[in-house]
């Protein structure tokens, strides 16, 4: 069979390469002419499947993204057109979750803040939004989430779970998780727009690590540039690979939309996919992900001390470090193609759960260092 897949797609070679002759190419760079005769399309989210690609796709019957956002896909026309679909839910939560406290922790350095003071609200507690919720309650934090939808299909929780978006809206932090949508009953493009800006307290934070189109950048611009200036954390912009230039100064760390790019969270994603493949064709699955992945730097760590914010700002940072994602990103803004080529060049980044964490019981919580996301 004819594969062709995104070239910043890891593994793809060695879990498809029994199976199929591969091609790989720049996610922006597919073309029509390229899908004749190809069986299997892998994309990641930066590739448009639509009819327009897919015109020439004549031996087309599986395609796959290794991505827990599917807003890139017509899913209506690949079912339609009879083609086979996969995508990867979940599989980057981990490292989202880990964006989000490597920020957090970097928020409370900037504003002087204990995190177990503050309430963190979360909108959109999807498979995203539920570590980040897992992790604040770890930091001791007040949670209040958001998601009517997720509301309603809870209704054994007690009535103070679940608040509506302008609630949410008042706690010292908040942070996206929600898909991109056009339509239905909770629209998500531009949840936080103008209105919304404007009736925000300037010792907030807000943070987007789920799509750019979420909040209207143009309105965020504009506050910034007032007297009364919010604190930003920005991974995903409006109209990527695009960054509104002129915000980036009034960001606290802006990042090009890698949240989820641990490499776990890539490798699981194709990885789904080659589950989905081998179903659909009806192939046996020869490789584990474990196989796949090679040791991280720092397995294990052992401590005497109570894990208070300052040891675990420092823990965080020894497996992720965001301000270098943050410095890489200013250092490279404005010039051509920045943006996919940081993603692209994008260093080996590990989750928090492949550092083990050796804790003195009597001084810390091996629970609480779990929730945070390491292994204890
Ligand atoms: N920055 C990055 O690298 C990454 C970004 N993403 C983005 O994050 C999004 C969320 O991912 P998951 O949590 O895995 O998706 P999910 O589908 O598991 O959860 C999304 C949640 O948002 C809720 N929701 C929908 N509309 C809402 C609204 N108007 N207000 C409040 N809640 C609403 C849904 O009910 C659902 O519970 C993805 O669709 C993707 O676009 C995902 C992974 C990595
Ligand atoms: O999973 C998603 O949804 C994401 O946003 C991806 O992590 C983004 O990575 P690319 O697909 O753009 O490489």
């Amino acid at each position: 069979m004819k594969l062709l897949a995104d070239e910043n797609m890891p593994y793809v070679q060695e879990l498809f390469g029994d199976w199929a002759d591969i091609t790989t190419c720049p996610g922006r760079d597919v073309s029509p002419e390229q899908l004749i005769d190809v069986d299997v399309l892998l994309v990641r989210s930066i590739t448009q499947v639509n009819k327009a690609l897919l015109a020439k796709a004549n031996r087309l019957r599986f395609v796959g993204t290794a991505t827990i956002g599917c807003d890139h896909i017509d899913t209506e026309f690949l079912t339609e057109r009879g083609i086979a679909f996969a995508s990867a839910p979940g599989c980057n939560k981990v490292a989202v979750g880990d964006y989000v406290l490597a920020a957090l922790l970097k928020v409370a350095v900037h504003k002087n803040w204990q995190l177990k003071h503050k309430t963190l609200a979360v909108v959109g507690v999807g498979n995203t939004g539920s570590q980040v919720v897992q992790r604040a309650r770890a930091l001791g934090m007040k949670v209040l989430q958001c998601d009517p939808f997720k509301a309603l299909s809870c209704p054994q929780s007690s009535p103070t779970d679940f608040v509506d978006l302008k609630q949410a809206l008042t706690a010292d932090i908040v942070s996206f998780h929600v898909p991109i949508t056009r339509g239905g009953a909770h629209p998500t493009w531009h949840l936080l727009g103008k209105a919304e800006i404007a009736e925000l307290k300037s010792e907030q934070v807000l943070i987007n690590a789920c799509r750019g189109e979420v909040w209207d950048n143009a309105a965020l611009l504009a506050r910034q540039l007032s007297n009364t200036p919010l604190t930003l954390v920005i991974d995903v912009w409006e109209d990527e690979p695009n960054v509104l230039v002129p915000l980036v100064p009034h960001v606290l760390l802006a990042t090009p939309h890698i949240a989820g790019y641990s490499l776990e969270g890539k490798a699981r994603g194709t990885f789904a996919l080659y589950q989905a493949l081998a179903e659909l064709e009806q192939l046996t699955p020869a490789h584990s992900l474990a196989q796949l992945l090679p040791a991280p730097a720092f397995t294990r760590v052992e401590l005497a001390a109570c894990l208070d914010q300052p040891l675990l700002a420092r823990l965080v940072g020894l497996v992720y470090d965001i301000n270098l994602d943050d410095a890489a990103f200013r250092a490279a803004l404005g010039q051509p193609g920045f943006f996919d080529r940081l993603r692209k060049q994008y260093p080996e980044r590990r989750e928090l759960a492949s550092l083990q964490l050796v804790l003195d019981t009597i001084t810390a919580d091996p629970a609480q260092a779990q929730a945070l996301g390491f292994k204890v």
